[in-house]
């Protein structure tokens, strides 16, 4: 869904007192204002004009001395326009009416009688957000430039492995892809399917490490009816099911050794024969095979067949993980958070600048489906119209203010002296010579440093003490 267009943000003002309308109506030069008394005209202002940011008085008749009203009227506007800055106006003494409309979803308050100079600022900053995520919400419409369908790629390398993919497509060579978990091997795995001549065919995809070994030879090659107990109907297995289309094998590191000959019969001949029966059935499919793990070191260590990883691997294609796609995880996450969002209903949702700068900064072990995991939590946990570091479970991401070199230099300092005296045990010759300077020069850095009474009270300690040094 495209955002409407807005000519130009404009601030919507609903008050029934038409003296204080005439006054908010000249506080703001600058600005389009539009004004409404009552909740019927505000909608209507809401629909034509959509401003960005709105005031509302809170007491508005029919229940001036109450609240309804007034949060009728924020929650028709938010019905209108999930993203609006809502700012209240309560009268005074009135602030826990103020904080029942920010836990609605206002973005801020005050107080009468009006301060035109602070509503000013609030007004601003409010204008200032909506900006912020009106910029948000136009990059998260822009996908990443990638060729293949559903996956969200901006990166160089991951644009490379997505060109590699549209380039195998229309092949029937089998693929096998390599990549760290959550990588998104099976949504590539897919792409390779839905852009190649078997589009129209079936799609069976199955987790050779999810599937208790005993119950995986049925799971792929089928039964017979009565081939074992529980057998009690013909059934075919993901293989068969995957006839004219594509199977893929995810987590094929994981097959038993004495189903990797089974596979690699059916690699060979093209037929298969189900569990308990003799007939051989020829399959046309192409296969395409996933694992995070190093095939080479389990075909040294014995556990996977090398003819078999010749035969899958007549093209392989390594997925990066999600550390070394550049911005790509600010894009996926602007993908998840437009979808989620959607699902929960939760439209102006935007990520903070320090909750961006987090996920720049986050090295994610768990790859794009740890990220997925991650905005889908934040969707439900995030308070206001704004997603934080905090919402995303990640350390905030903005940098610490880096202290002057001065006040650094004064710190390294004062370190070292103290350190000095402490190992020189408070001999002032000992320590002036750990630290290469002269004893007339430590004493003036001590002074500099503010130390001197910090020394004072270790040499009146030291007096007190017989065994302490003897030195000036
Ligand atoms: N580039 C991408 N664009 C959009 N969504 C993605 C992308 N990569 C992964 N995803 C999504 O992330 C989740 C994990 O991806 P997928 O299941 O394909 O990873 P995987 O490598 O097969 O994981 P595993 O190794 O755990 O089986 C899925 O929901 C998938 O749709």
């Amino acid at each position: 869904m495209s955002e409407p267009t807005v000519p130009e943000p404009s601030l919507l003002i609903v008050e029934d007192d038409p003296g204080l309308r005439r006054q908010y109506r000249w506080a703001f030069p600058g600005r389009t204002v539009l004004v409404a008394g009552d909740r019927d005209q505000a909608i209507d202002q809401a629909r034509r004009a959509r401003p960005e940011v709105a005031i509302i008085d809170l007491g508005l008749p029919p229940d001036p001395d109450g609240i309804s009203e007034g949060l009728a009227i924020l929650d028709a506007l938010f019905r209108e326009l999930p993203a609006i800055k809502v700012i209240v106006a309560t009268g005074n003494g009135r602030r826990e009416n103020a904080l029942l409309a920010i836990g609605r979803g206002a973005h801020d308050f005050f107080e009468k009688p009006v301060d035109i100079e602070i509503l000013r600022i609030i007004v601003d900053r409010a204008f200032r957000l909506a900006a912020l995520e009106r910029e948000n919400r136009r990059l998260s419409n822009m996908v990443g430039p990638s060729p293949l369908p559903r996956v969200i790629a901006g990166s160089e390398t991951m644009l490379k492995t997505c060109r590699t993919i549209e380039k195998l497509a229309p092949a029937t060579a089998p693929v096998l892809l390599l990549g760290e978990s959550g990588t998104g091997k099976e949504i590539l795995a897919r792409a390779l399917h839905d852009l190649g001549p078997r589009a129209d065919g079936p799609f069976i995809a199955i987790n050779c490490g999810a599937i208790p070994e005993p119950l995986l030879e049925s799971e792929l090659f089928g039964h017979e009816k009565g081939a074992f107990t529980g057998a009690i109907k013909q059934t075919p297995g993901r293989i068969e099911l995957a006839q004219g289309g594509t199977l893929f094998l995810d987590e094929i590191g994981d097959l038993p050794l004495a189903l990797q000959v089974k596979l690699l019969r059916f690699l060979q001949e093209g037929v298969i024969e189900r569990v308990g029966g003799r007939r051989p059935i020829p399959i046309d499919a192409r296969i395409v095979s996933a694992t995070h793990q190093d095939l080479d070191g389990l075909v040294a260590a014995g556990r996977f067949r090398l003819d078999l990883l010749f035969r899958l691997n007549i093209v392989s294609v390594r997925i990066p993980p999600l550390r070394e796609r550049g911005g790509d995880a600010v894009l996926l996450a602007r993908f998840f958070l437009r979808r989620f969002a959607q699902d929960q209903n939760r439209q102006g949702l935007a990520f903070s600048e320090a909750a961006i700068a987090a996920l720049m900064r986050h090295g994610w072990p768990g790859n794009v489906r740890e990220l997925e995991n991650r905005v889908r939590r934040a969707v439900i946990m995030a308070e206001g119209q704004q997603i934080e570091a905090a919402d995303l479970d990640l350390a905030d991401g903005a940098l610490a203010p880096l202290p002057d070199l001065r006040s650094a230099r004064r710190e390294a300092e004062r370190e070292a002296v103290q350190l000095a005296l402490a190992r020189a045990d408070g001999s002032m010759v000992a320590a002036a010579k750990l630290l290469g300077i002269s004893r007339p020069t430590l004493y003036a850095l001590i002074d500099s440093l503010g130390l001197s009474d910090d020394v004072r009270a270790d040499r009146a300690a030291d007096a007190a003490d017989p065994s302490g040094p003897d030195e000036p």
